[in-house]
């Protein structure tokens, strides 16, 4: 499954604390990020990740390309919702694209815990049957 990490500046200690509980599972799937978020990641474990821009600086809409393709399976979003982004329009932009695509995103912790716990139990296998059918 191909994943997007994004995290807010006041969450991306959570977000490292969650990838880093969550290693093990993460390491078994396609990994993107935005620009600073995938930096904390990569420091703090050994998973590789693809990392776009800045989401200030456009890496929101690169994600959000990537399922206007229908390229990303999940995203986890921890978004700060005490604090104005300059670029709130592409955060927006991409919160509306996962739903266009019935993306599964997450907007907080507690739901991404559901989403990982899903995803390893396969409750989500459904995306690749779906990708190979329309690969046909
Ligand atoms: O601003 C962001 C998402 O909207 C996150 O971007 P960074 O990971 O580059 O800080």
């Amino acid at each position: 499954m191909k994943i997007a990490l994004i995290a807010h500046d006041k969450k991306k200690d959570d977000m490292v604390r969650f990838v880093t509980a969550y290693e093990n599972i993460l390491k078994e799937h396609s990994l993107f990020a935005t620009g600073t978020t995938g930096a904390r990641i990569m420091e703090a474990t050994a998973l590789k990740v693809t990392r776009f821009q800045s989401g200030p600086l456009g890496g929101d809409q690169q994600i959000g390309a990537m399922i206007a393709k229908n390229e990303m399976d999940v995203v986890l979003f921890f978004r700060d919702p005490l604090t104005a982004q300059p670029h709130e329009p592409d955060v927006s932009a991409l919160i509306r694209l996962s739903d266009v695509y019935s993306v599964p995103l997450a907007t907080n912790m507690g739901t991404a815990e559901v989403i990982i716990k899903g995803l390893e139990r396969g409750d989500l296998s459904w995306r690749e049957i779906m990708e190979t059918r329309n690969g046909d």
